[in-house]
């Protein structure tokens, strides 16, 4: 990929202060995703609590990742502009934790004006597609901006499309 998603971050984003949640269950690849797109330092803390926070903070954005599942998730609502959720393609028994959690979580009231972005990722290990994984997820039910984007954080394929889409969406919003 020629051009660095630092600068194509500036360039989607721009100056507006803004956060970026990205969730998902455990092995999802969120940190994978973090580090494929080298915005920054990536910043992890542990809490005694049990879950770990990665963090980049680039310019005016925030780019959070919360590593644990429900409950504490809410601490990073406040301020939330887009929404990212990270679904492994290749778990098929998860998948239905997986839409449980992404429901709980978008019927929380702060989140009411984010828009979602999925990534379905690990697309390149061929078990779920992209148009199975929305329709598990049951996204056509929801009554906000979405979309969906396959990829793989090993290589980065899709990130782009997918943040892409995030940045005009809520751009449009501002
Ligand atoms: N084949 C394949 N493996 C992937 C992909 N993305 C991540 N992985 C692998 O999946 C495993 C879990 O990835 P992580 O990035 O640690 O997942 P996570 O969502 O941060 O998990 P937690 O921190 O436990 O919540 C690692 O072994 C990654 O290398 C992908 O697109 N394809
Ligand atoms: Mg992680």
């Amino acid at each position: 990929m020629g051009l660095s998603f630092s600068k194509l971050f500036e360039q989607w984003f721009g100056k507006k202060e803004m956060r970026i949640l990205m969730l998902g269950l455990d092995a999802a690849g969120k940190t994978t995703i973090l580090y494929k797109l080298k915005l920054g330092e990536v910043v992890s803390s542990v809490p005694t609590i049990g879950f770990n926070v990665e963090t980049v903070e680039y310019k005016n954005i925030k780019f959070t990742v919360v590593g644990c599942r429900r409950l504490l998730w809410r601490h990073y609502y406040q301020n939330t502009q887009g929404l990212i959720f990270v679904v492994d393609s290749s778990d098929k028994e998860r998948v239905d934790v997986a839409r449980e959690e992404l429901m709980r979580m978008l019927g929380e009231d702060e989140l009411r004006d984010a828009v979602l972005l999925v990534f379905a990722n690990k697309q390149d290990m061929g078990v779920m597609t992209v148009p199975e994984i929305t329709e598990k997820l049951g996204l056509h039910t929801l009554r906000r901006e979405w979309y969906i984007q396959g990829t793989c954080a090993l290589t980065g394929d899709g990130l782009y499309d997918g943040l892409d889409w995030l940045a005009k969406t809520v751009g449009k919003k501002k």
